[in-house]
């Protein structure tokens, strides 16, 4: 890749993730504080949605139409089908003082306000407009505006996650990690971080969290911002630190993280692989892509997901954090070893299995070999 490509579109993107990080951060912390009920509402599939999901959504689509190309074709999770329904005025007003009330903070990111608040047509418009179908050709960018939507509403672990396809591949990724704990030990305390911090005798500096990663295809490696401090965004790329993953290959001393619900993943044949592998150490059940990130920062080895036959897994859960970890130097594939194929669409088409991502090609082999032993034993 020819120095400086993308650097304009990476630049955006950081500066928009850590705006979205922000806005997060206020309405989890009214959520868990129960001084607001935060709107939670639950989609067809069950699944959660709140204010920062459509808030975020917006946010991102209008800053990046804003500050790059117009017609930017962007393929985000959510749509506006709840929003607009006759008895959901309470839940469209919080949104759209929401992203008012994050997009008057652009200036603090680098980044310029629109000239005055925002109507709730045009923050409509912004949600909906990403609703590009990707595929194999041009140039998209892929949003998942709160990833781990359960853990946000938790007060737990969650994500921003922003990447930008080109001709099928990820060529850049985003991460925003605004509960990622600077102590990686941190990462296994139960829900609420809050919560638990207030029960602890720890050192208020052991508590400190909140990053932002990214990484550019072939742009030298993978990389780590705190969150903002004060008033402003930390002048960047020079308050960033290079990110790799774990040098550790022995199986024993491995660390393996997989997602926090049994509905999402199979726990027990995990559990079996993991025996069969040699994993001795508990797994580490976190929400979000944050999995992603703890491999890329080292603080973990490996990371598995065996959905329920028939779930397609969706673009927006993988592409960030899949180009974070294999510029950090790791290997992410699913279960047949193959990488992941972005190309087909909204659903990662094809996968074989499961996805597997590790922070080296040994124990990569050692895990893609194991699903191997005992797939067909699984009743998978
Ligand atoms: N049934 C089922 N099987 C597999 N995967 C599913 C399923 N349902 C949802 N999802 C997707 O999982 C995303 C959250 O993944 P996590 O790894 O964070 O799951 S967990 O909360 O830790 O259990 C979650 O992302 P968000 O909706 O952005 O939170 C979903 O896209
Ligand atoms: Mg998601
Ligand atoms: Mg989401
Ligand atoms: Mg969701």
């Amino acid at each position: 890749m020819e120095e400086g490509k993308y650097a304009k579109e990476l630049d955006v993107a950081v500066r928009v993730v850590h705006m979205a990080c922000s806005l997060c951060q206020r309405v989890q912390q009214k959520l868990v504080s129960s001084s607001d009920d935060g709107h939670v509402k639950s989609k067809d599939d069950d699944s959660p949605v709140t204010v920062a999901d459509w808030s975020v959504q917006a946010t991102v689509s209008l800053m990046l139409s804003e500050t790059l190309v117009e017609n930017l074709s962007i393929v985000a999770e959510e749509d506006v089908q709840t929003l607009t329904k006759a008895d959901s005025e309470g839940l469209l007003a919080a949104v759209v003082n929401t992203v008012n009330e994050c997009l008057a903070e652009a200036p603090k990111f680098g980044l310029q306000s629109p000239p005055g608040a925002l109507g709730t047509s045009q923050i409509l418009e912004a949600i909906s407009r990403c609703s590009s179908n990707g595929g194999p050709a041009g140039r998209y960018w892929v949003l998942d505006p709160v990833d781990g939507t359960l853990g946000f509403v938790r007060g737990d672990q969650y994500a921003v996650a922003l990447a930008l396809i080109e001709d099928g591949k990820v060529v850049l990724g985003v991460l925003g990690c605004p509960n990622y704990p600077l102590k990686k030990e941190l990462l296994n305390y139960p829900q609420n971080y809050n919560q638990t911090k207030s029960k602890t005798s720890l050192s208020t500096a052991t508590w400190e969290k909140g990053c932002v990663m990214y990484a550019r295809r072939d742009g030298g490696g993978a990389w780590m911002q705190p969150l903002i401090h004060g008033d402003r965004m930390l002048e960047w790329p020079n308050s960033a630190t290079q990110i790799w993953v774990s040098p550790i290959v022995d199986p024993a001393l491995a660390t393996v993280c997989e997602p926090v619900e049994r509905a999402n993943s199979n726990h027990s044949f995990t559990s079996g692989l993991a025996e069969t592998v040699g994993l001795r150490t508990q797994p580490m059940r976190v929400h979000s892509m944050v999995k992603y990130a703890a491999i890329a920062r080292g603080d973990a080895e490996i990371f598995m997901k065996f959905a329920r036959a028939g779930y397609k897994e969706k673009i927006w859960d993988h592409a960030a954090g899949v180009i974070i970890i294999e510029e950090a130097g790791g290997v992410v594939t699913d279960a047949g070893g193959r990488p992941l194929d972005f190309s087909r669409g909204v659903f990662l088409e094809n996968l074989d299995r499961g996805i597997i991502a590790c922070s080296n090609a040994i124990l990569h082999e050692k895990i893609v070999d194991a699903v191997y032993a005992s797939w067909d034993s699984s009743n998978l």
